[in-house]
């Protein structure tokens, strides 16, 4: 990703709160052509609720959020969506091939590849993810890192200007987490393609990461891996005492106060501070 990039995902000044409780607020983000975000946060810290701002599926509080210089609309093709990592069911008859070709259906103005067109469409998706020996067989029957990769296919037919990912790497091992990580990094590198990708853990994508977008009790911090992963970043975030570690390069946060008590993050172990300031902000937004 170069700095001349464009931005792709633009949001101003946005903040999204359900009722009196305010998930974040006043975040400003350019995300660039070709740039991979990832956004990082407890339980509850509304990762799931900015990607559905995203996807115009909720709409913000306050503030504006543009992709590719148009507010966002539902059921954008510039979006690819890979959601939450879940196992197909063993007898789910469908081929792998017909799943992606679900993505490559799917144009809402009507217009639909037909015949050999389509067929060398699919072969072409299953090939960019590594999946063309198991195009024909049934999804149930492969493997949770073999599902993923065909999601990821699918989420990919359109050309999409932004990937996004929710959890894809959930329940998988971690010799797949990395292919599917490095996958979507090849992806957002040779298309061009921004990527945003929530996760909990953010070994697998180290490497890959430009930026990283840190929620937590209703505030946030957006920078480099090595600005944000930091002891004295994340206290400040967090409004109370944790330690970032680096155990043989794998990063390691002790101390989250991650408690959440009724679906809400306990500001016994907050403190006060969290829900009453703005931002704090890192990077180059
Ligand atoms: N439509 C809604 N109305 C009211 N509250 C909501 C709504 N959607 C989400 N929330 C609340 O906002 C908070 C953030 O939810 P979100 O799913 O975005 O968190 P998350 O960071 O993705 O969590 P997890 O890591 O557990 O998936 C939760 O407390 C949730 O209950």
């Amino acid at each position: 990703m170069t700095q001349a990039a464009p931005s792709v995902i633009t949001l101003k000044r946005a903040t999204l709160a359900y009722g009196a409780r305010t998930l974040w607020q006043d975040l400003n983000l350019d995300v660039r052509a070709g740039e991979f975000l990832a956004v990082l946060g407890a339980n509850g810290s509304g990762k799931t609720s900015f990607l559905k701002i995203l996807l115009g599926m909720s709409t913000l509080s306050s503030g504006q959020i543009m992709l590719d210089g148009v507010p966002v609309k539902r059921g954008s093709r510039a979006i690819g969506y890979v959601p939450q990592q879940k196992h197909f069911a063993p007898d789910t008859a469908m081929r792998a091939r017909d799943l992606v070709g679900l993505g490559v259906d799917g144009d809402k103005w009507g217009f639909r590849l037909h015949g050999r067109a389509y067929r060398q469409r699919v072969d072409e998706l299953l090939e960019m993810v590594g999946a063309s020996s198991y195009g024909k067989i049934p999804v149930g029957m492969l493997s949770g890192g073999e599902q993923q990769r065909l999601r990821i296919a699918q989420a990919l037919a359109s050309n999409p200007k932004v990937l996004l990912c929710d959890e894809p790497l959930l329940s998988l091992d971690m010799h797949h987490q990395k292919a599917v990580s490095a996958l979507v990094a090849q992806q957002a590198q040779a298309n061009g393609t921004a990527v945003v990708f929530v996760t909990h853990e953010i070994n697998p994508i180290l490497e890959h990461v430009d930026r990283v977008l840190y929620l937590a009790g209703g505030r946030f911090t957006l920078g480099t891996p090595e600005e944000v992963m930091r002891t004295e970043v994340l206290s400040a975030l967090y409004g109370t005492h944790v330690q970032v570690l680096n155990v043989e390069g794998r990063l390691v946060v002790v101390g989250r106060p991650d408690t959440v008590i009724d679906g809400h993050l306990s500001e016994e172990l907050l403190g006060e501070t969290v829900h009453q300031h703005g931002a704090h902000e890192l990077g180059n937004s």
